[in-house]
């Protein structure tokens, strides 16, 4: 017996492996191996995930290209009996890795590296993310500056419930993934791993939900950035650097957000030949104001200190694409431009099935003629698509939307005429304006001739 024990010993081989990244390793392989019920674990729940852990003694199997592999955890504890005047060791734990000595090579080379690659992304997959947020706060010394707070991110909305063309949806899909996968392609080209998207278009056309479906996919945190809480270029910067990677930083409207198109030159010259206005009033207002300037931004995106972690994704969102500055927009900065619209006819088909469950219907036909003829946000359509009782059937849904889309028509038409009616007028006052002039000269040519 003790021969056949010598054999084998022999036959393996043994590491025990440094206790931190191994730790890591165990979790990691725990998680993977959840289906296995050999592990025989503890289970325990943080939030919505099942964490398993290995008691000491326990021992997994694992398996890698067929090839078996034991794991086995071991608590060393100090001896409590000796007196000692320095503190105590901890508790030690080390977990012990058998295989057969032929795959030392496969085992220390590629096993290894995948577990950890696989506990990796696990641990990314499964971990809480978080919408994080600038807001002014003050430090020791009285100062207010800019700093991240969070909460934890959990928006339902994904590129499931994101009702919009399918075609373009999956090429926005396709997009993200590719980014997300290109570490070594960024590397071999030499550009920073970021890419930039610019969503424009009406309120209501789901910017702010796609930006929770582009995290949803990919797993990143949300940094939403409010600029006019920013201070200046080098707080910006600071904000950056304080950022981590697989994160999306989102400037939403941010058109609104500061004034990037040289209105804010002129604002300040209005405001300096306004007499009324005292001194201080106007000192206290231009403190007020965010000193980031448009080349602080297009650093912000591009600059040196931007590439600084990596993985990065950054979304402007604005109603209006024209009123941009285009070195802000341009690709490079703003790699992807995604206009989002008025609902077509494809998103409502996907507001159908996901409210109602249906893939036709004979409204279906009225609802696509209405939706040619008007513009509504694809926030209208849901809201009016949407039950508004437990017991609401599916016909009366689609009757209020059709009755919607048919206002919003009519309410269209009306605005038009107003607004023909209007330059009409408009024509016509300028019209007897001018002949009035024309009287006026003629009749004053009269005159100077008389004289
Ligand atoms: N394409 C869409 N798919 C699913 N839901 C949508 C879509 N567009 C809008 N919605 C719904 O309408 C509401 C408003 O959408 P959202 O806030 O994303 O619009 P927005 O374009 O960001 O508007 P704003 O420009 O005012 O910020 C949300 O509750 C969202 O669920």
């Amino acid at each position: 017996m003790s021969e056949i024990r010598r054999v084998v010993n022999s036959a393996v081989q043994s590491f025990v492996l440094d206790q931190l990244s191994l730790l890591t390793v165990l979790d990691q392989l725990s998680l993977l191996n959840r289906k296995a019920k050999r592990l025989e674990a503890n289970v325990t729940r943080d939030n919505d995930n099942i964490v398993l852990t290995l008691a000491d003694q326990e021992q997994v199997t694992d398996e890698y290209k067929g090839i078996k592999i034991w794991w086995a955890s071991k608590l060393t504890t100090p001896n409590k009996q000796s007196i000692t005047f320095y503190p105590r060791e901890d508790e030690k734990r080390h977990f012990r890795l058998t295989f057969h000595k032929t795959y030392r090579d496969i085992i220390i080379d590629n096993y290894l590296k995948h577990v950890l690659d696989e506990g990796k992304s696990i641990t990314i997959k499964e971990r809480q993310r978080k919408l994080f947020i600038n807001n002014k706060s003050e430090n020791w010394y009285g100062y207010r500056r800019s700093m991240w707070s969070h909460v934890v991110f959990k928006h339902p909305a994904t590129f499931d419930t994101l009702a919009m063309d399918p075609v373009k949806k999956q090429e926005i899909i396709d997009d993200l993934m590719t980014f997300s996968k290109a570490k070594d392609y960024y590397a071999k080209v030499g550009k920073a791993w970021k890419r930039g998207y610019l969503l424009y278009g009406p309120p209501g056309t789901g910017k702010s939900t796609m930006i929770a479906a582009m995290a949803n996919l990919l797993k990143y945190d949300i940094y939403d950035l409010e600029l006019t809480a920013v201070k200046d270029n080098l707080e910006l910067r600071k904000l950056l650097l304080d950022t981590s990677g697989k994160s999306i930083v989102v400037i939403e409207d941010i058109d609104c957000s500061l004034d990037l198109t040289g209105q804010r030159e002129k604002k300040k010259k209005d405001e300096e030949n306004d007499p009324i206005k005292d001194e201080i009033t106007k000192k206290m207002e231009e403190k007020k104001l965010s000193e980031v300037t448009l080349s602080g931004l297009l650093n912000f995106i591009d600059g040196l200190w931007s590439s600084c972690g990596s993985e990065r994704i950054i979304v402007f969102t604005t109603n209006y694409k024209d009123k941009l500055d285009p070195a802000l927009i341009r690709r490079g900065r703003m790699d992807k431009h995604i206009e989002l619209s008025y609902c077509g006819f494809e998103a409502f088909k996907a507001f159908a099935k996901k409210y109602l469950n249906i893939d036709s219907h004979d409204l279906f036909v009225d609802v696509r003629k209405l939706l040619e003829e008007t513009k509504m946000t694809p926030a209208d359509v849901a809201e009016n698509l949407m039950p508004k009782s437990d017991g609401e059937d599916k016909e009366s849904c689609l009757m209020r939307l059709v009755k919607a889309l048919e206002e919003a028509k009519e309410e269209e038409k009306r605005k038009a005429e107003e607004e023909e009616k209007r330059k009409v007028e408009e024509e016509e006052k300028k019209e007897k304006e001018n002949g009035k002039v024309i009287k006026e000269v003629l009749e004053n040519g009269e005159n100077v001739v008389a004289e």
